[in-house]
């Protein structure tokens, strides 16, 4: 059995590791079962976002009429926006197997346990590629969408519909109403398709601050119609279209038929084919391998890192993880982990961004703090956009000032959200960001309006 100094399975983030153990000298096994990059660019981040490239654009147009102007689409190649896409994901793979030094084999198959040292490698119809060990492995499988029912028919998960290989649908029904299905159902109304999104719930996005739900989605169902407390109950497929029937709490049904159905219903654990029982290796009770604040599995020498530790669903987490590694394994770093605040964003029209806790949150936790909502309009550039609904949210404590969450919807809050990431990271008190002079009138003046508002309040609590 061939002996390496770090076998890692799954090539995703961690393609990262492997490259930087490498560089070091190690003798490094990589093993993948799909395409090299792993979900972010191949079905995941990159592809999402390069569709929402296409949507914001034809928004433009479409909204160009609240600035007085008088603008129509005359046409949207649906089919060349996939095109182009799937071209750029049709590289990732070889973009990535290039960047690997001599000192990796990379082994093509699906990696599971013979024991807590032992790995086999089996090819796609389950032969024996080979069996190899270390006492050093890094299990960073990452997640795939939970199973879609009716799996019998062509319907789309957001593992599937890429690499963009089919013909853009004139009408789609999305299930789930979370991240993927909001930001794919953005995409697809805007870009012409005939697009409604159903959900369980009550809510669109259920970890979004509740202030800012109801604004959210009366923004979003401008553009694409969501139904709610719908649950999906039977689902037929006549070769052309699909006629999905939904149920009600009030005991009705209606029915929905549309040319394609994406299953957008959350991801499962990638754990189920590492062969697990053959270790000592525990996961959680939704599959997610357990860790210690050093991503340390219940196996000493045997990691977990990105989407399979459970902690995050997110590339910036994922590849944080991966960093965190690079310096505990390669360097020797004994640090713990500290995520510090974790941010996120959805790439929806509207575009939301979250940092830190909701005000939900701090009051299950019971943890003391002030809050303040403030529109936008202190800011000459937002008042600019002609739009009332953007806000921000800030959540700081009273007693010391730190920044506990901020919530914002509106254009670019992805990267508005960064300013107070920054103080968050360096100093955390929200009383800096008023010291600091602004470019007046750039975006980020909002924070100020909304820094003295909840200074003022804390002050007087
Ligand atoms: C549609 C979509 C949009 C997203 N958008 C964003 C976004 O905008 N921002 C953001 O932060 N996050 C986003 N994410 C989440 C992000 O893609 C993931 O958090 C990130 O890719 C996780 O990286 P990872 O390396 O942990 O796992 P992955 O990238 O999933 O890599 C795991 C790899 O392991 C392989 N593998 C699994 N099992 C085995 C096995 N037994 N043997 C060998 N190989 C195996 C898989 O084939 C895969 O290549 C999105 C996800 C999706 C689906
Ligand atoms: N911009 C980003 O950072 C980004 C974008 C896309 C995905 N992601 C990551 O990927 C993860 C997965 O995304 P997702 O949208 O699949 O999951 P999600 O957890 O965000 O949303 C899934 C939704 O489906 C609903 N649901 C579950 N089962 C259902 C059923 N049987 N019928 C109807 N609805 C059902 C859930 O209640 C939930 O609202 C996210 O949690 C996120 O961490 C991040």
């Amino acid at each position: 059995m061939e002996k390496f100094d770090l076998i890692i399975i799954g090539g995703g983030r961690a393609s990262g590791l492997a490259i930087a153990a490498a560089q070091e000298g190690k003798k490094v096994a990589l093993i993948e079962r799909n395409t090299l990059g792993g979900t972010c660019p191949n079905r995941g981040c990159v592809p999402s976002k390069l569709l929402i490239g296409y949507a914001e654009a034809a928004r433009r147009v479409r909204e160009a009429s609240r600035h007085h102007i008088d603008a129509t689409i005359n046409g949207i190649d649906r089919q060349k926006m996939f095109d182009e896409v799937a071209e750029w994901i049709s590289g990732v793979d070889p973009r990535y197997e290039s960047r690997l030094p001599a000192n990796i084999t990379l082994y093509r198959g699906t990696g599971s346990f013979l024991s807590n040292n032992e790995v086999l490698i089996s090819g796609k119809d389950g032969e024996e590629v080979a069996q190899i060990t270390s006492e050093t492995i890094v299990i960073a499988t990452g997640t795939r969408p939970r199973p879609a029912p009716y799996s019998e028919y062509p319907v789309w998960t957001s593992d599937n519909i890429c690499p963009l290989k089919n013909t853009p649908p004139a009408s789609l029904t999305i299930i789930g109403g979370g991240f993927i299905g909001c930001e794919l159902g953005a995409f697809f109304s805007a870009i012409g398709t005939e697009t409604s999104i159903h959900v369980r719930g009550k809510t669109l996005l259920p970890r979004i601050d509740p202030e800012l739900a109801p604004i959210f989605q009366e923004q979003f169902e401008h553009h694409t119609p969501v139904y709610y407390e719908s649950s999906l109950s039977d689902l037929t497929y006549d070769g052309e279209m699909f006629t999905c029937t939904f149920s009600h709490p009030d005991g009705s049904n209606h029915q929905h038929v549309s040319e394609r159905i994406l299953f957008a219903t959350g991801r499962v654990a990638n754990s189920d084919t590492l062969r697990l029982e053959n270790t000592d290796i525990e996961t959680d009770d939704r599959g997610f391998i357990k860790t210690d604040d050093h991503l340390r599995s219940t196996v000493p020498g045997i990691y977990a890192a990105g989407d399979i530790a459970g902690n995050y669903i997110l590339q910036h987490t994922a590849s944080y993880d991966i960093h965190y590694l690079r310096q505990s394994i390669l360097k020797g770093s004994t640090e713990a982990l500290d995520y510090g605040a974790v941010p996120h964003a959805i790439f929806t029209e509207p575009e939301v961004a979250s940092v830190g806790f909701t005000e939900k949150e701090l009051q299950d936790k019971g943890i003391n703090y002030v809050s303040t909502l403030r529109d936008w309009k202190s800011s000459a550039r937002a008042m600019a956009s002609k739009l009332d609904y953007p806000r921000t949210k800030l959540l700081i404590s009273p007693d010391t000032y730190a920044v506990l969450g901020c919530h914002l919807i509106g254009p670019d809050s992805s990267t508005l959200i960064h300013q107070i990431l920054m103080l968050m990271h360096l100093k955390n008190d929200i009383r800096e960001l008023p010291k600091m002079i602004h470019i007046h009138p750039a975006l980020p003046e909002l924070f100020l309006d909304a820094a003295i508002d909840v200074i003022k309040k804390a002050k007087f609590t």
